[in-house]
């Protein structure tokens, strides 16, 4: 019960260890993994802050350009409308004008050409010379800008063809005045659009990343990479228009492009002379893919780690296991040996046939109870018990019906009155004793009587039995040591109980003798 006891708590406690074991690897491996999640989500949003410093500081280079450009062309512009104001119009001044015009445009490498239009949208003067006949731009937005705005600074308009040269080109105006204030006509410079070509072209960028230059009411003036479908394409819905430059002339944010609704990494900076923006856009999934391919390595050797971790963790766990396995085999093996040990214990001291005490038993209780009276000056009695012509009983009944009238007889004995400390043990063959510590004659007597009577109670059958009746019967030999006859051992002692039966027998058994 005790080794069963011990089992089982050796079994509970090698569990909760294989439990803790297994919550020691989760824990483990659920540290690497938020640790490395961190350390991968943090390496991506540098990645975005990066791109979007990068972007900005794009945009603003972009910005700074375009300011420049248009710069040079204000100035140009204001000098060839000063030059007007003193000279005045007149066809006699076309020539200059024309020359004026001419030697401006060619100053100026993002020129396309210049002219002058009267009131009506006839054209006076061109840097080129040579005026296509019956053409008239009053139909041009910055026409009908000028007429309608008496403002003297430079309208930047939408990308228009030229109808002089077929080019794309960004019209650059501004109002020219009669001495009182009345519109006299325009002043034009035409900036090519390819020269926004050449100048973005200098940006080494990724194949999906974007720069754009563009009205501040969204229209898109130039983009790269080129496509002529989004050039006058207005964006006004985009954040950039929506939200964005309302808060800041300039920044950062991550949007979806209006062009082609792909995510990107943007930086945007309005001019702070003209109503231009510019923008630059990095593609989110082209910086993801670039991110991930420096970081696969070391996600590579994360998942080995884990990889590693988990595998030592089986192993560790498989070795307990096994360990587990041992311990409960070894306690059931000590188990098994403790009950063979008890049984060989109680094999060595009981007889197989009555399982009374067999005569190991009586010799080292008879040496302890002799110890005993010897130590307690108490008297201890002997009882030998022989059956009456066993051999003849064998003879007649056969040798089974022999043992089970010694099983019968052992029992009869056990049943008597006894005290608790009285022995009964199979001496030998078909002779019994019991052992009375404490015993004195007239206790020893009576017991032995009532074995003689008991086994004739019995009533089993002995046609043979040379005592006279023909049932089984015993002939008893007592043997009593008191403080007056000092008997020094316990062979003496089973002398004279041996003497006694000897004694008994002759006088014709079934009967006690002293
Ligand atoms: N069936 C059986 N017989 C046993 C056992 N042990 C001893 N015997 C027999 O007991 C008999 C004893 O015979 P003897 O010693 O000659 O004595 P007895 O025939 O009883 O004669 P008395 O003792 O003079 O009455 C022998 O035949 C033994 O074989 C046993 O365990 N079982």
């Amino acid at each position: 019960m005790i080794a069963d006891q011990h089992a089982v708590t050796t079994h509970s406690s090698k569990l909760s260890l294989r439990q803790m074991m297994i919550i020691f690897l989760l824990a483990i491996v659920s540290v690497v993994i938020l640790i490395n999640g961190w350390l991968i989500w943090n390496s991506w949003q540098r990645t975005i802050a990066s791109a979007q410093n990068d972007a900005h500081n794009l945009s603003q280079s972009l910005s700074r350009q375009a300011e420049d450009t248009f710069l040079q062309v204000d100035l140009t512009l204001q000098d060839v409308s000063d030059r007007i104001s003193l000279i005045g119009l007149n066809q006699a001044q076309h020539g200059y004008l024309r020359e004026l015009l001419s030697s401006r445009t060619s100053s100026l490498p993002q020129l396309n050409g210049m002219a002058i239009y009267d009131a009506q949208g006839n054209w006076l003067v061109t840097s080129r010379g040579n005026i296509p006949k019956q053409i008239n731009n009053s139909d041009r937005e910055y026409f009908r800008y000028h007429l309608t705005h008496a403002d003297s600074r430079v309208h930047i308009g939408k990308v228009i063809r030229s109808r002089a040269t077929g080019d794309l080109v960004i019209p650059v105006s501004l109002r020219l005045n009669n001495s009182d204030g009345s519109f006299r006509g325009i002043l034009l410079a035409s900036v090519n659009l390819s020269f926004f070509k050449t100048v973005y072209g200098y940006y080494n960028l990724g194949r999906h990343n974007v720069l754009a230059l563009m009205l501040s009411d969204g229209t898109i003036l130039y983009v790269r990479p080129y496509v002529e479908s989004a050039i006058n394409r207005n964006i006004s819905d985009s954040p950039l228009f929506t939200t964005l430059l309302k808060n800041a002339s300039s920044g950062t944010a991550v949007y979806k492009s209006a062009l082609d609704g792909k995510e990107r990494v943007f930086g945007y900076s309005a001019l702070q002379r003209y109503s231009l923006v510019t923008a630059a856009g990095y593609d989110k999934g082209q910086l993801m893919r670039g991110w991930f391919s420096t970081l696969s390595v070391y996600i590579a050797l994360c998942t080995i780690l884990l990889l590693v971790i988990f595998l030592l963790g089986m192993l560790v766990l498989r070795h307990i296991s096994l360990n587990q396995k041992n311990q409960l085999e070894l306690t059931a093996v000590r188990d098994r040996l403790t009950a063979m040990n008890r049984t060989l214990q109680t094999l060595a001291l009981v007889d197989g046939l009555t399982g009374l005490a067999n005569r190991r038993q009586f010799d080292l209780y008879l040496q302890h109870s002799v110890d005993r009276a010897h130590k307690l000056q108490i008297p201890l009695a002997l009882l030998m018990i022989d059956v009456d012509s066993f051999k003849a009983f064998n003879d007649s009944y056969g040798h089974p019906a022999g043992d089970d009238c010694l099983k019968r007889i052992a029992d009869a004995l056990t049943h008597l009155p006894h005290r608790p400390d009285n022995l009964v043990a199979r001496y030998g063959g078909e002779e019994f004793a019991i052992i009375l510590p404490g015993g004195d004659r007239e206790v020893a007597s009576r017991l032995a009587q009532q074995v003689v009577e008991a086994i004739s109670a019995l009533n089993i059958p002995h046609q043979h039995n040379s005592c006279g009746q023909q049932r089984v019967s015993v002939s008893v030999g007592l043997h009593v040591m008191t403080q007056e006859n000092q008997i020094l051992s316990p062979q003496a002692l089973i002398a004279g109980a041996d003497r006694a039966l000897y004694v008994a027998k002759n006088a014709g058994k079934n009967q006690v003798a002293e």
